[in-house]
């Protein structure tokens, strides 16, 4: 399947790669001063020939794709497959600005994805067959995991939890080392130790499929250390309620 990226950013790069000798792929981003390689540069989307086979990749920002819509509408007339990534945007929006298309697939996707180790949740629009489907399986399997959810009303929530949630990770390994600076350590140690718990603990995660509780309960020795440092944390919950929350307002906000 032919694939048009509108939008070639981190996201939209990190799949192109991942593309890389198995589709053909064209590029539009008048934005950027260089394409990936093995990639084609392309000046007016619209003009793209291929109908049913082509799958429409939209990587652009969300404020960005209300000025794209018309541009896209010739290549959606055409019979072109879309495969949305933009947070915020509801297929009825993504339809509406595609002259009234069905065959859109709705997914959020994460950072991870450079090293195919992102997870993607999708959902497919009201005309998306079974072969739709199967070539978004194709499409986003370079990328990771990828799971279907019928539930449109869904995705804000994923959104929050795994499309922004690499960036909650990180900041929270930034404060570790922040706090461990604060107790006397060099930053750059402090820094080092955080990273690689971080990594280690994530890895940790991956190998073994224990409960996530378990895994915390075997760092946990009664009385110690841990237990020490856990019985601060029993804000987190309300935290990550919140943190949750705001990011699922701001998708819901950004449909427009
Ligand atoms: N980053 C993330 O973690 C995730 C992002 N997403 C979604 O993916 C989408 C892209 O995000 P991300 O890759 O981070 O964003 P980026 O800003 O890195 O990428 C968007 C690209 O589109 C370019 N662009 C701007 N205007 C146009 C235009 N009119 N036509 C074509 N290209 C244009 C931008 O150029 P310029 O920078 O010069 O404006 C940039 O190169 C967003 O909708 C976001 O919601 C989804 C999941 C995770
Ligand atoms: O911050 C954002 O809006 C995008 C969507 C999910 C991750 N990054």
């Amino acid at each position: 399947m032919q694939v048009l990226l509108i939008g070639c950013g981190r996201m939209g790069s990190a799949m192109a790669r991942g593309w890389r000798g198995s589709e053909p792929v064209l590029v539009f981003d008048p934005m950027v001063d260089a394409v990936p390689e093995g990639t084609e540069r392309v000046e007016t989307p619209g003009t793209v020939a291929g109908g049913a086979e082509l799958a429409v990749v939209l990587a652009v920002k969300p404020q960005v794709f209300g000025s794209l819509g018309e541009a896209l509408r010739p290549l959606a007339d055409r019979g072109a497959l879309f495969l949305s990534i933009m947070a915020g945007i509801a297929l009825a929006g993504l339809g509406a600005a595609l002259g009234g298309s069905g065959r859109i697939v709705r997914a959020m996707p994460n950072t991870p994805a450079a090293i195919g180790r992102g997870i993607t949740a999708a959902v497919a629009g009201a005309d998306v067959a079974d072969a739709d489907r199967a070539a978004v399986d194709r499409l986003l399997a370079p990328t990771g995991e990828l799971v279907w959810i019928d539930d449109e009303g869904q995705i804000d929530a994923v959104t929050a939890v795994s499309g922004s949630g690499p960036a909650y990770f990180f900041r929270f390994a930034e404060a570790l080392a922040a706090a461990g600076a604060a107790e006397g350590l060099p930053p750059a140690l402090a820094m080092r130790l955080a990273r690689a718990t971080f990594t280690g603990a994530a890895a940790l995660a991956d190998a073994d499929a224990a409960p996530l509780a378990d895994l915390r309960r075997q760092v946990t020795s009664p009385g110690g250390t841990t237990a020490a440092g856990l019985a601060e944390m029993d804000a987190i919950d309300d935290l990550a309620r919140a943190v949750v929350a705001a990011a699922a307002a701001r998708s819901r906000a950004l449909a427009g």
